[in-house]
């Protein structure tokens, strides 16, 4: 007996859901769990199933992973990117998965670490300098941050004479994710405002992606190895996409963070206590960030709420049944941290924002916890991610208070990361002794 498809709105919801991808996909997907462990949501021509259940998940991410290639949004990525191992599969992304490993081992990790502690006292001291003034917009903060500790720990590069990167990035994805959710109808050829935007963008991001590997970086040698038998376009695309890659999702995280320790003053108070205690007037290690316990835990905790990569796209290769139902070869399955870490049946009081619930002897859901994906694709740089997000934040709260503009909290933007959008304005003050 061949298993039945998988349960889900009808073909006639389609006009609803294809607006509801457009404005509210947080929202579609976490309503996908209505229909059960998994979910079909046909949109025209197009189904998409939703992975809803950690087993199910496991299933696609890990337990059948052989079965299952990057999907929705790939093509956009690779086209505005280039082929690299985010935005590949196949022998292309074993090649490079090698290559980059090497770059993101516990001893690398320690080499880079004063490197993160120098860029975070540089952010401090251009935070400090806006003391008891108006607003400052910190999301463009983390972006310059993590590009400068990406640029300097990973590539071996100086990235500060490139200061319109991150908004390069940003035109970019915005592309990408249009294209992905016209279902290509939105192409990047066409000459509207926001295509010639996108070509302006791409041509300025090839050049820098030259300058650099005209400047023979003083990297590890990842360079080097993601270079070895390949033409300058593909090494372009290597280097573009591991940009992306390793600065969007810690700008991400540390801006939800300190969104939400702006409103918890209590948190921030905790913070500061423990970074006191931990690093005193130092810039940290990595023993340090070993005993800073509860600034990880606001962390884990922000990348719960806030996944940077809020959806795991795969397409199956073959026939499959998932949590038995049938998946026909071809179809889009999706996994979705930010619905699954928000599902009741898994978290308690989801919504809450609870660092506690990371507690040295607590019990949570692991199989619903997934801000680094899970199975062969698991996240190169979570170490490094981690540990730049924990060191950043316990230094901005030990120097500095980050407070709330009153008014209406930030809203999420799904774009190939959650941004917050609009930006994330608060005012600097002098920490309480
Ligand atoms: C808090 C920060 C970060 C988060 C939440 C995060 C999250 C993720 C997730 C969920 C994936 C899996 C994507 C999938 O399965 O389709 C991923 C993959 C990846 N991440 Fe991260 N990431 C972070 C930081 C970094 C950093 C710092 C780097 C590099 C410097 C990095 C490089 C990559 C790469 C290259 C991949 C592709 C891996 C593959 O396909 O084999 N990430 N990341």
């Amino acid at each position: 007996m061949t298993a039945p498809p998988a349960p889900g709105p009808s073909l006639l919801a389609t006009p609803v859901l294809l607006r509801e991808l457009f404005v509210d996909r947080l929202g579609l997907l976490t309503r996908a769990r209505r229909h059960g462990d998994v979910a079909r949501l046909r949109i025209g021509p197009k189904t998409m199933v939703v992975a809803n259940h950690p087993d199910a998940v496991a299933h696609v991410l890990v337990g059948n992973a052989g079965n299952y290639t990057k999907g929705i949004g790939l093509a956009q990525a690779r086209r505005v990117l280039g082929d690299g191992v985010l935005t590949s599969d196949g022998p292309g992304w074993r090649d490079q998965r090698k290559a980059v490993g090497p770059t993101f081992t516990p001893a690398r990790l320690a080499e880079q670490l004063p490197v993160v502690a120098e860029e975070a006292g540089a952010l401090v001291d251009r935070l400090a300098a806006r003391i008891d003034e108006g607003p400052t917009d910190v999301t463009a903060e983390m972006t310059t941050l993590t590009l400068g500790v990406l640029g300097r720990a990973v590539l071996g590069a100086d990235l500060s004479p490139y200061p319109d990167l991150g908004e390069i990035f940003e035109t970019v994805q915005d592309q990408a994710m249009l294209e992905a959710v016209t279902l290509g109808a939105a192409a990047s050829w066409r000459p509207t405002p926001g295509g010639v935007r996108f070509r302006a963008a791409r041509r300025r991001l090839a050049a820098v992606v030259d300058d650099l590997l005209d400047g023979r970086p003083a990297s590890d040698g990842l360079v080097d190895r993601l270079g070895e038998g390949v033409d300058r376009a593909t090494v372009r695309g290597r280097i573009t996409t591991l940009l992306l890659a390793g600065h969007e999702t810690t700008a991400s995280t540390l801006s939800w963070a300190l969104h939400r320790l702006s409103r918890h003053p209590e948190i921030r108070r905790r913070v500061r206590t423990e970074a006191r205690e931990v690093l005193g007037d130092r810039p940290g290690d990595v023993d340090d960030l070993r005993r800073l316990t509860y600034t990880g835990q606001v962390v884990s905790e922000t990348v719960r709420l806030h996944p940077p990569v809020w959806l795991l796209p795969r397409v199956a290769v073959d026939d499959d049944v998932v949590a038995g139902y049938r998946v026909p070869a071809g179809t889009d399955v999706v996994v979705c941290p930010y619905a699954i870490h928000r599902d009741p049946a898994w978290w308690p009081e989801p919504e809450v924002f609870d660092p506690d619930r990371f507690a040295p002897g607590r019990s949570w859901s692991r199989d619903a916890y997934l801000p680094f994906g899970a199975g062969r694709h698991f996240c190169v740089g979570s170490n490094l991610g981690t540990a730049e997000a924990v060191l950043v934040l316990a230094r901005l709260c030990r120097d500095l208070d980050l407070r709330a503009v009153p008014g209406r909290g930030p809203a999420p933007e799904p774009m190939l990361s959650l941004r917050v959008r609009g930006g994330l304005p608060l005012t600097v003050h002098k920490p309480e002794e």
